[in-house]
C-alpha cells in the first residue's frame, strides 16, 4: 500500500474516486500512472465528472463507473470500509474497445466485487442519477433520511418533482431509461435503503463541500437547449449552495 505515485510506474487499472470536484485535479495527479495499456475509469456520482477526466488524460482510455450499494469511506489510508461490496457497473467512455472494458472488469471482480458491462453509458449514469437528484438535495436541505423523506407530506412532493423533472430531462435527451415506471424504481429502491442519508447530507452534516453542482444542478444544466422546466432542482440546488456558503 502507498499513499503516494511516487515510482509506481504505470497501472493496469486507475479508479478516479474523488468527488466531482476534485476530478480535474486527481486526472492531472494521475498522468504518471496512465500508460498506453492502462484504463482509468471515473466513478463519481452525478453527471459531468468523464467529460471533465477526459478533457485532461483523453478519451482513449476512460471508462465511466457507476456504484451502488457500498456505503463506503475511508477510515484511514490503505482502510476502505464498506457496507456492502453491491455493484459495480462500468462501460467505454466512447473508445476503449469492449475487450479493454472487460480487462477492467476483471480486476474489480477477481477482487470480489460483482460487475456487469454496459454498452450505453447515458442510460447506466442517468439510472443511477435519477435516484440522486431524488434524495440528494432535499435530504441536504431537510436532515432526512430516504425513507423519511419517501413518508413525509411536505418533503417527498419536492423531491418526486426533483426525480420528474429529471426524468423529463433525460427523456427529452434520449437517455433510454430501462427501469419499468422510474418513480416507482425510485421509490422501490429507495424503500430498500430508507434509514440510508445520501451521501451529499453527510457532507453538508460534516461541513464539507457537496456534490450539489454534479446532481440536483446538473439537472438544469443538462436541461439547456431541451425545452425542459427544471425549476424545483434549481430552487433546490439555490438553497443548498446558500447553506454551504455558510459554513465553507
Ligand atoms: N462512498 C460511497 O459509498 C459512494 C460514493 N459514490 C461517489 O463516488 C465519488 C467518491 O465518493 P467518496 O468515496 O464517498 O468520497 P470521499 O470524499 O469520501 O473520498 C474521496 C477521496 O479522494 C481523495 N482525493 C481528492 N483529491 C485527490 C487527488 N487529487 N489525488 C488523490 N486523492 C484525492 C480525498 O482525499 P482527501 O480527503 O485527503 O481530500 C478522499 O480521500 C463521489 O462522486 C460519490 O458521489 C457513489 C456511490 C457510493
Ligand atoms: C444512496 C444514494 C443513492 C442516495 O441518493 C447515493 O448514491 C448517495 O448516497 O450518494
Amino acid at each position: 500500500m502507498s499513499t503516494t505515485i511516487d515510482g509506481l510506474g504505470t497501472a493496469d487499472l486507475v479508479v478516479i474516486a474523488t468527488k466531482a470536484f476534485d476530478v480535474e485535479r486527481a486526472a492531472h495527479d494521475a498522468r504518471p500512472l496512465v500508460g498506453s495499456g492502462t484504463i482509468v475509469q471515473s466513478i463519481q456520482n452525478g453527471l459531468g465528472s468523464a467529460d471533465r477526466v477526459a478533457g485532461v488524460l483523453g478519451p482513449e482510455r476512460l471508462s465511466v463507473g457507476v456504484v451502488g450499494g457500498f456505503g463506503a469511506l475511508l477510515p484511514e489510508p490503505g482502510v476502505a470500509h464498506h457496507n456492502g461490496m453491491e455493484l459495480v457497473r462500468f462501460g467505454s467512455y466512447g473508445t476503449l474497445p469492449a475487450a479493454e472494458v472487460a480487462r477492467g472488469a476483471e480486476v474489480w471482480s477477481t477482487s470480489g466485487f460483482d460487475v456487469r458491462l454496459f454498452e450505453d453509458i447515458d442510460r447506466m449514469v442517468w439510472e443511477k442519477f435519477i435516484m440522486n437528484v431524488t434524495f440528494s438535495g432535499p435530504a441536504s436541505l431537510t436532515g432526512l433520511t430516504i425513507g423519511q423523506i419517501l413518508d413525509d407530506p411536505d418533503a417527498w412532493p419536492v423531491a418526486r418533482a426533483c426525480a420528474l423533472e429529471a426524468i423529463a430531462v433525460a427523456q427529452a435527451r434520449g437517455v433510454a431509461l430501462e427501469v419499468g415506471d422510474p418513480l416507482e424504481h425510485i421509490r422501490h429502491l429507495g424503500g430498500a435503503i430508507g434509514n440510508a442519508r445520501p451521501s451529499m447530507l453527510i457532507d453538508v452534516q460534516h461541513r464539507r463541500r457537496c456534490e450539489i453542482d454534479a446532481i440536483n444542478g446538473a439537472v438544469v444544466t443538462a436541461a439547456a437547449g431541451t425545452g425542459v422546466p427544471t425549476p424545483v432542482n434549481a430552487a433546490v440546488s439555490s438553497l443548498v449552495r446558500a447553506m454551504e456558503r455558510t459554513y465553507l
